[in-house]
């Protein structure tokens, strides 16, 4: 009989594309793969696309660090998601189950537990977010992206594994991009993604800059949902709420970025060697992830750092002028960054613990 194995995670993103990177390898091997994740989440949009694999909603409720009305609601909607994930479990009888982690996974996560089934779970970022320090007690192991991130778990539990990099990001096609945009090749491309769901305070920030930075650059803006603004026709500026498809393609035409330093998003970059201006989601609105993720770049010597609070017209274009004039700076260091070959690692403790 195949195999099973059942993925979750959501919420954003950047908890659903490493999901995406491994299920066409075990699709490919000839197992059953379903995927557990919220009705109406991003999940649901891009899992959707996959024929082979069976999407499966529960109610979930989101882990707020701020006061708001639905977490009175929230812990009922995780303890009926519990319960529909453990029959999942008792029907599907998967024999593992892989998390990346997001609000979504955690009661996926504890109705495995209830059946015995065992779950690996991933961490992107160098600290561990709530959805998998929750979970961490119910898992057989937790996947690490940076090797910093294996002090805060159980040394038993750890593994660091590297990044893992979708495959379709390392075959774009730049003249693609170039044809896709309506740009030309003489005058450099600066691509700004503010995270999956998009950055406001970098968006308005851009858009205070947009004439400067025009001069010099042509710009693909990933504005997030809701973040296009109509009103902007301006000669080689294109914006997008998100990009699908054509992603690999304007990764590869971009010289440079300015990112939120979201784990995913900036080993993307990082595999593909384009410097980087990270601008880390503030402390204010986080658990400050981010903020530790761009100092280990920073460290490394990939990128240039600004704060949300040092953010203005001025501080941006300086910054932006100052990274492309270094560029080649970054592009050496970057070249001595070693991928793990995560993706075989991760695959090879998957069918580990495979019952
Ligand atoms: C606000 C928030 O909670 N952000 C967190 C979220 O970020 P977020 O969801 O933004 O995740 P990442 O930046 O890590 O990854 C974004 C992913 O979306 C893809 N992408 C993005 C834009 C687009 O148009 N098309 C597209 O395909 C990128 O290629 C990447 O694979 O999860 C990350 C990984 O745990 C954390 O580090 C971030 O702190």
């Amino acid at each position: 009989m195949n195999k099973k194995i059942i993925f979750t995670g959501g919420g954003s993103a950047g908890h659903v594309t490493v999901n995406l990177a491994l299920i066409p390898y075990f699709i490919h091997e000839g197992w059953e793969v379903e995927y557990i994740g919220s009705k109406n989440g991003i999940e649901q949009e891009l899992v959707s696309k996959l024929q082979e694999v069976r999407y499966r909603s529960i109610k979930t409720g989101k882990l707020r660090r701020y006061f708001d009305w639905n977490n009175v609601k929230d812990p009922f909607r995780v303890v009926q998601g519990i319960f529909q994930a453990y029959r999942i479990m008792q029907k599907s009888k998967p024999n593992v189950v892989f998390s990346k982690g997001g609000f979504v996974s955690v009661p996926v996560i504890l109705g495995a537990k209830l059946k015995n089934i065992p779950v690996i779970t991933h961490e992107s970022d160098l600290t561990p977010g709530l959805a998998n320090r929750i979970s961490m007690p119910f898992v057989k192991k937790v996947c690490t992206t940076f090797p910093e991130t294996e002090k805060h778990l159980s040394a038993k539990k750890a593994e660091y594994v590297g990044a893992i990099i979708r495959d379709e990001l390392r075959h774009g096609d730049a003249t693609k991009g170039y044809t896709y945009c309506n740009f030309i090749r003489e005058k450099p491309v600066l691509l700004i993604m503010g995270g999956s769901m998009g950055s406001q305070k970098i968006n308005k920030s851009v858009r205070k800059s947009l004439d400067e930075l025009l001069t010099n650059f042509q710009i693909v803006h990933i504005c997030g949902k809701g973040g296009v603004d109509p009103t902007i026709k301006k000669k080689g500026y294109v914006q997008f709420e998100y990009i699908n498809e054509e992603l690999p393609d304007m990764m590869h035409m971009a010289d440079i970025v300015i990112s939120r330093a979201g784990s995913n998003a900036i080993f993307e970059f990082l595999s593909l060697k384009k410097p980087m201006l990270l601008i880390p989601l503030s402390k204010e609105a986080s658990r400050g992830d981010q903020i530790l993720n761009a100092e280990s770049f920073k460290k490394a010597g990939y990128c240039e750092v600004l704060q949300e609070e040092e953010l203005s017209e001025n501080s941006l274009t300086k910054a932006v002028n100052h990274l492309y004039k270094n560029r080649e700076k970054y592009i050496n260091k970057m070249e001595t960054y070693q991928g793990q070959n995560a993706m075989s690692k991760v695959i090879q403790l998957i069918k580990n613990e495979a019952k």
